[in-house]
């Protein structure tokens, strides 16, 4: 595992930024996984400006988002489609065709999700996967709990996963209550993973998922096995892992 302990978030918006730029360079036909929340907001403006300045291109990169809050419309300003298209897509180069998010609105949401799978497959795998960490260990997600060998899959969201993420909602009640989420099985063949946290909300994850043992109980504690995991984390975050 390869840690990068930066200052704040700021700086970490910055460092991973250009670690998601240098991957793309490198291989200008990646296929990335994308992570939303409070988190990724600076992270892909840095890359749109990057974009602005003609250090990356998005024409032949594929992106899959890792989720989708049920029930919610592309156009709705809390979807995670929303999302990617005012923070990242809609500024830069990339192709929306070949911008996947899974449909929260689907009729059969069972079969959006082997439909996903199934997409993701025919796109050969995600090259890199970036993760957020939600304050009670999630990935994507994949609430505490969740099955190792999940694949994409629908979930009931965690009481506190509703509470944390109600401040970008104007009532906690508006919060969906269901999600469609990339499993940890698809997560973990990703060929390479970056994980970003800030904020001492996540130093309690960092700590239950890095000093302790793998355990479904704590969902991000997996990439403890997987091979080529780069995290970027604020001194405050990081706070009780070392
Ligand atoms: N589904 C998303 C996750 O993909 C994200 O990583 C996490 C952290 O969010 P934030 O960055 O806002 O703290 O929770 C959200 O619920």
């Amino acid at each position: 595992m390869n840690v990068i302990i930066v200052k704040n978030a700021e700086e970490g918006s910055k460092r991973a930024a250009e670690w998601i730029a240098e991957q793309i360079r490198m291989n200008p036909q990646i296929v990335l996984g994308m992570a939303t929340g409070g988190t990724f907001i600076e992270t892909y403006r840095h890359l749109v400006e990057a974009y602005n300045e003609g250090s990356v291109s998005f024409r032949h990169v594929t992106t899959f988002n890792l989720d989708e809050y049920v029930g919610l419309p592309p156009s709705h300003p809390n979807s995670y489609r929303y999302y990617m298209d005012q923070h990242l897509f809609w500024h830069v180069d990339i192709d929306l065709t070949n911008t996947f998010v899974p449909n929260g609105m689907a009729v059969d949401l069972e079969e959006e999700c082997r439909r996903y799978d199934w997409l993701i497959e025919q796109a050969g795998g995600i090259d890199v996967q970036l993760l957020g960490v939600g304050r009670n260990g999630h990935i994507g997600f994949n609430e505490p709990g969740t099955s190792f060998s999940a694949r994409t899959h629908v979930v009931r969201l965690a009481e506190s996963t509703r509470k944390a993420n109600a401040r970008f909602f104007k009532r906690e009640e508006e919060v969906p209550t269901h999600a469609i989420t990339v499993g940890i099985r698809t997560i973990m063949e990703s060929k390479r993973i970056l994980l970003l946290a800030f904020g001492k909300e996540k130093a309690a994850a960092l700590r239950a998922g890095f000093c302790g043992e793998v355990t479904e109980n704590v969902p991000v504690s997996i990439l403890q096995k997987h091979h080529d995991v780069t995290i970027i984390a604020d001194e405050e975050a990081w706070s009780e892992v070392e």
